[in-house]
């Protein structure tokens, strides 16, 4: 199922992915989601489906969502809107993965956006080529092609895509590396910056997979034994919190993922955890000194207690 905004990534992708299934004997749907957030959008969802059913998209949906009263910002809320149609519609039409028109140079884009907010590792890793999204596959063929190519690829099969109001809007940080830093970055470093942008992303990718592995093993290792029964090493759970030798013992980079996993686990929203919730409760095995518990996201809170941490009231 393709998601397609109208604009010449997804533009691109739709005509790539029709080209292909009429070929395979292949069946794939197309949704385009209306935010509601324009005048005409209602009209473009609507141009954008007949132009999908007229190249042979079977079924074809133009989804209207309410953004307004979403939590976060308007960007988010749209952004939260539009995955849950994407999932839902997925689910309808029993699609067995959702097709997301991301390019190379929004990749780019977003490993310096994410190193500019300091993000980290995980935030460097840029999107993912795959990954799920409540039970469906969500697919990003494009990440290696370029937003050139999209528009060529557009302009060849005689297509006329919409030009989002947003991309060019100052006041949206995207938009600001789209237009000013990263051709500033080409003029000053060559061409090849943005293709190894996208590589960092890839390279990080993996490192962090690689990582978050670890730190799920770690979580995942068994109670001790109720008999009593002795052990060879400090055992990270320990009697309903976690070990502090055993987290001690781990490197940072598998503690602290060790620790964002298991708040999350202890009910803290994902969304809102922050590096500083993960260091304050990093603080608690390696700078002990008798703090007090500390509060995370959701009404969650940590202390330690005997060699443990624990959730606390
Ligand atoms: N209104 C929408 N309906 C369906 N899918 C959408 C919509 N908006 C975005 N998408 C999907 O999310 C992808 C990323 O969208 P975003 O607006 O962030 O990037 P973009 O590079 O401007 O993409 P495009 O050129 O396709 O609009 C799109 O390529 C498309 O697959």
């Amino acid at each position: 199922m393709v998601a397609c905004s109208g604009g010449p990534d997804s533009l691109a992708l739709a005509v790539a992915t029709a080209f292909v299934t009429s070929r395979l004997g292949r069946r794939a749907a197309l949704v385009t989601v209306d935010h509601g957030l324009q005048t005409g959008s209602a009209e473009r969802a609507a141009a954008v489906a007949d132009w999908a059913a007229s190249v042979g998209f079977d079924p074809v949906e133009a989804v209207p969502v309410t953004v307004a009263g979403r939590p976060g910002g308007p960007e988010a809320a749209a952004r939260q809107a539009r995955y849950q149609a994407l999932s839902d519609a997925a689910r309808r039409h029993r699609a067995s993965a959702i097709l997301l028109g991301h390019t190379r140079d929004d990749q780019a884009e977003t490993v310096l956006l994410a190193l500019a907010r300091g993000a980290g590792p995980r935030g460097l890793a840029g999107m993912p080529a795959r990954r799920d999204l409540a039970g469906v596959q969500l697919l990003r063929p494009l990440l290696d092609v370029t937003r050139a190519q999209t528009r060529d690829a557009c302009a060849a099969s005689g297509l006329t895509p919409w030009q989002d109001p947003h991309n060019t809007d100052p006041s949206y940080a995207r938009a600001r590396v789209r237009a000013d830093v990263l051709p500033a970055l080409v003029t000053a470093l060559g061409a090849g910056v943005l293709d190894n942008l996208a590589r960092t992303a890839r390279l990080l990718a993996a490192d962090t997979a690689a990582l978050d592995d670890l730190a799920a093993a770690a979580l995942a290792t068994p109670p001790p034994p109720s008999d009593g029964a002795a052990v060879d090493r400090p055992l990270l759970r320990d009697g309903g919190g976690l070990s502090v030798v055993a987290l001690a013992g781990l490197p940072g980079a598998v503690r602290s993922r060790v620790l964002h996993a298991w708040a999350r686990e202890l009910g803290a929203p994902p969304g809102a955890l922050s590096h500083r919730h993960v260091d304050a409760l990093d603080a608690l095995v390696t700078a002990w000194r008798g703090q007090g518990a500390t509060a995370l996201p959701g009404g969650v809170r940590v202390g330690r207690r005997g060699g443990r941490l624990l959730p606390v009231g």
